[in-house]
């Protein structure tokens, strides 16, 4: 069968898309097969929180201009993703990456159904983010990288979370919680799946709908992901979780599948596998978007969104900013 090929972009990252369908149909029923065996363990539909354009730009150090932040939300949303994180309401001293936050939030086109949660490490974020539907709060299992993160200790976050919630509450607005550091920590090393417990459970009391559980620099492995995921579900109910996997070890898809294996089916992931944390030197991307929903598909997985159309927002970040998408399902379509 003969391949098909499109040029995508222009310049030294431009690629030529190809379509190998021999191949698409040989991966395609292997994994109907593979999904045939796990079927019965697996959800039947996975929400995907894309959150390339705040975790996946932070970090980035050219300032990315503001009209490409739009468009790659535009075409995110395109594409059928549900949730997209659109910035972060935290210190431009700290983060000068999202000093755009406003305009962004004001320039972007609102799909309806689509949600554009944004961060708000405190009162004044969630003030400056008056207009947003749904806010999120991010707080860490480690004492150390919380100090790095917010410039507090766990316990004085809860209390500012505490803050955010109750003005929250009064505005109707929804709020997610993050967890950090849930399978290590760069400044701890090992953290404690009872103490990701703990945080998770205080957010999930407070009022968050949902915990994402991060493992923020990609050491975790599915032995891991299964012992912390156990411990959390004693304390949260496993509806309410989700997982935010960076890929700095290769482990992310494996992660991913023992938690869906484990009943979550909330799955964070970032468009190219951009990104990293500014307070966690050396970790690498979230696990790509366009990987996660090529494996969810294999495995009869719904997911509402259309790969063609997110690679090709992957194709236009990626060549915005001069770089090589991470993600291994873009690259073997591409022939660079
Ligand atoms: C949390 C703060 C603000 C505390 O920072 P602070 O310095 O402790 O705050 P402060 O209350 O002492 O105020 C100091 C200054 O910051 C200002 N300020 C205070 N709050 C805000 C705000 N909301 N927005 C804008 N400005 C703010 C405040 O007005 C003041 O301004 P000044 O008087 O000096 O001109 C700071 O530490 C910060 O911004 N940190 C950034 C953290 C961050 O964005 N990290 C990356 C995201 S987390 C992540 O990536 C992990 C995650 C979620 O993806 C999951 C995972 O992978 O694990």
């Amino acid at each position: 069968m003969a391949a098909l090929m499109m040029k995508v972009g222009s310049g030294p990252f431009s690629c030529v898309r190809v379509h190998q369908p021999h191949l698409r149909c040989a991966a395609s029923a292997l994994l109907r097969s593979v999904s045939l065996s796990y079927s019965q363990a697996l959800p039947e539909r996975v929400k995907i929180v894309e959150v390339g354009p705040r975790d996946g730009l932070q970090n980035e150090k050219t300032i990315v201009p503001t009209d490409v932040k739009i468009r790659l939300i535009d075409m995110l949303s395109e594409a059928g993703l549900p949730v997209i994180e659109a910035t972060s309401f935290v210190s431009p001293k700290w983060v000068p990456q999202m000093a755009d936050q406003e305009q962004v939030m004001c320039g972007l086109h609102k799909k309806p159904g689509v949600n554009y949660p944004v961060l708000t490490p405190n009162l004044k974020g969630f003030q400056s983010a008056a207009g947003a539907k749904e806010v999120a709060i991010f707080g860490a299992a480690s004492e150390l990288f919380s100090k790095k993160n917010i410039n507090c200790s766990v316990d004085e976050s809860l209390v500012r979370f505490e803050e955010v919630m109750r003005a929250a509450k009064e505005e109707g607005v929804p709020v997610r919680g993050y967890v950090s550091c849930v399978l290590g920590c760069p400044y701890e090393g090992k953290v404690s799946p009872n103490k990701v417990a703990e945080v998770a459970k205080r957010l999930y009391s407070m009022g968050c709908y949902e915990i994402s559980l991060g493992d923020t620099i990609g050491v975790g492995t599915p032995g891991g992901m299964t012992e912390m995921l156990n411990a959390v579900k004693k304390e949260v109910p496993v509806e309410a979780l989700a997982v935010h996997c960076h890929d700095t070890y290769g482990q992310a898809l494996a992660n991913i599948l023992v938690a869906l294996q484990n009943g979550v089916s909330v799955v964070d992931s970032s468009v190219a596998g951009l990104g990293g944390c500014p307070y966690a030197q050396g970790a690498s991307g979230n696990v790509a978007t366009e990987d996660v929903v090529y494996m969810l598909h294999g495995l009869g997985i719904q997911t509402g969104v259309d790969l063609t159309k997110l690679m090709d927002a992957g194709s236009f970040i990626c060549h915005s900013l001069n770089r090589r998408t991470n993600s291994k399902v873009a690259q073997a379509s591409c022939k660079l």
